[in-house]
């Protein structure tokens, strides 16, 4: 940076002078007589070639001063600060509140090396696109007072075949001069793909580099590097092994209350009609990213403009909404709703039966959509148990097929939603009646040669526990319909449900939770 304004003086001064040399010819009338067409000459060539040299500096990647080139938000101060932090992070309150302990880690690293702990050197965000990865780690530096250097996985293969390795290396190097860093990779799976998937050395080499860089740095340096992807399950093992991205954060699409949040963000500047509400806008966008919410309150702002108005009315934001949706081909918002309310009831169904026969401990609820799920129940991580009770594994099936059972009673009909839920649950149950022993069949160990021809016995005892565990369901989700109501009802309104609003519920409704499996 600072060479280059060097150079943009030098250029500038030297015009000047080549300027005061012309008008000098001409009108100064002791005149410079001194000065010849050669002299001016020589002026104007110097300073063209410091010009085509400071265009040349500017555009060429290999010189350009590393990772400003793709800095997607334009708020850095100077020298790769950034002055965003969590205040520009709407929502992600979980998110930022697991964030707190590696700032503390980058603010105080004296107190946690003197006791010999080590600064831990990769997170890992994944999860869909625009969901505020990139922002999260800006708000980190920015948090931390850190350099930023943004790179892109992408860009490493692409634009600069052959000196990805290179590239990765200086980029650390630029890391440990400035230290404290943040190294931001987007698209980290651009480089850090399973290396057998395709092979391709120049990837290769550069996820190699990389792996080595984050071996190789010490305490004395506090580096972090945040990665950031849409597809976890691409990554090689080797980039997720401890002491490399050993930390993985889920940053998924934001809940209503987020929604609401975020919308204030984008809008805090633009002039509102008072006919707009935010939590009204919240509840139409069901589904969205941040980015994309982001890219509403600008439309409206721009459709705004285009209808001459002075101030951005609730029409211009459901214009906005509409074509927002419809280029992202998403059926209309009233098809949305109702799917919504069908989603959660199957979800509140899961949660009912998995909380009143104890198999898994729920987390969170949610309805908004992950990945291929439109819902998802999730679940603390259990402890690693190798024992599991046959009464166990009947609950975690009837948990399963909670959802449907939920459907069924409250609609009177079935949906596709179960799909995942049914294969799962079957499993479960093949491996009862095949490896434990746990159907009529009897104590005995089935082997694959012995399914391939008589299916139809094992499909038989398959069913047998199935059918039974989807009676149970039906029955738990039919005795404890209001509880049912009340998740789902509270799941319309606020779309994720933690563990502690489930168990407030239950608590209100103390029903004798006893049922035999
Ligand atoms: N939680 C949020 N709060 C405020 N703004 C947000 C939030 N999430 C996303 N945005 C807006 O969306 C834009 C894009 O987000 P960002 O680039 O961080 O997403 P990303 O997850 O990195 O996406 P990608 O996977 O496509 O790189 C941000 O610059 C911001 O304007
Ligand atoms: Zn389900």
């Amino acid at each position: 940076m600072q060479k280059k304004k060097i150079i943009l003086l030098v250029a500038i001064l030297s015009v000047i002078l080549s300027t005061i040399l012309f008008y000098d010819k001409y009108f100064s009338a002791s005149g410079f007589e001194r000065i010849t067409n050669g002299d001016r000459f020589i002026v104007w060539t110097v300073t063209t070639i410091i010009i085509i040299y400071y265009l040349k500096l500017d555009s060429d990647p290999q010189l350009a001063p590393l990772a400003l080139s793709s800095d997607k938000e334009g708020s850095k101060k100077n020298n790769n600060k950034t002055d965003i932090s969590f205040k520009n992070v709407a929502g992600l309150e979980e998110i930022k509140e697991e964030l707190k302990e590696t700032i503390d880690f980058i603010n105080n690293s004296q107190k946690y090396t003197k006791m010999g702990a080590k600064i831990p050197k990769g997170i890992l965000f994944y999860g869909p696109p625009g969901t505020g990865k990139t922002l999260l780690a800006k708000a980190v530096a920015g948090e931390t007072n850190s350099t930023f250097l943004y790179a892109s996985g992408s860009e490493f293969v692409e634009k600069y075949v052959g000196v990805g390795a290179k590239r990765v290396r200086s980029l650390f190097e630029k890391a440990k001069k400035d230290s404290p860093s943040i190294i931001f990779i987007d698209e980290i799976d651009a480089i850090g793909a399973r290396r057998n998937l395709d092979s391709n050395n120049e990837k290769d080499q550069t996820l190699n580099q990389l792996l080595s860089e984050m071996d190789g740095f010490n305490t004395s340096e506090t580096v972090v590097v945040i990665g950031a992807t849409n597809r976890l399950d691409l990554l090689d093992e080797a980039l997720l092994r401890p002491g490399r991205f050993d930390r993985h954060i889920y940053v998924g699409n934001p809940n209503i209350n987020a929604r609401e949040k975020i919308l204030e963000v984008h809008t805090k500047n633009k002039p509102l009609h008072n006919n707009v509400s935010v939590k009204e806008l919240a509840n139409k966008t069901h589904g969205l990213s941040g980015a994309q919410l982001a890219n509403i309150a600008n439309e409206a702002a721009i459709i705004a403009v285009r209808n001459k108005k002075n101030k951005i009315d609730n029409k211009d934001f459901n214009q906005a909404i509409e074509r927002v949706l419809a280029g992202l081909e998403i059926k209309n918002p009233s098809v949305l709703l109702k799917e919504k309310k069908t989603i959660a009831i199957h979800e509140a169904g899961h949660a009912l039966v998995s909380k009143i026969l104890k198999t898994d401990m729920v987390q969170k609820v949610s309805i908004v959509p992950r990945g291929q799920a439109l819902g998802y129940v999730l679940k603390f991580p259990e402890e690693e148990r190798y024992l599991y009770t046959q009464k166990e594994l009947m609950g975690k099936i009837t948990g399963l097929l909670a959802g449907r059972a939920a459907e069924q009673i409250i609609f009177k009909d079935i949906t596709t939603g179960a799909k995942d839920d049914l294969t799962k649950a079957t499993e479960i149950a093949q491996e009862m009646v095949c490896s434990y022993g746990m159907s009529t069949l009897g104590n005995i160990s089935i082997d694959e040669y012995y399914i391939k021809n008589n299916y139809d016995i094992i499909r038989r005892e398959i069913k047998k526990i199935m059918d039974k565990c989807f009676k149970n369901a039906l029955k738990i989700v039919e005795d404890n319909k209001i509880i049912l109501f009340q998740i789902s009802d509270l799941l319309m309104k606020q779309e994720t449900i933690n563990n502690k609003e489930l168990d407030k519920i239950f608590e209100e409704y103390k029903t004798k939770l006893d049922y035999a499996t």
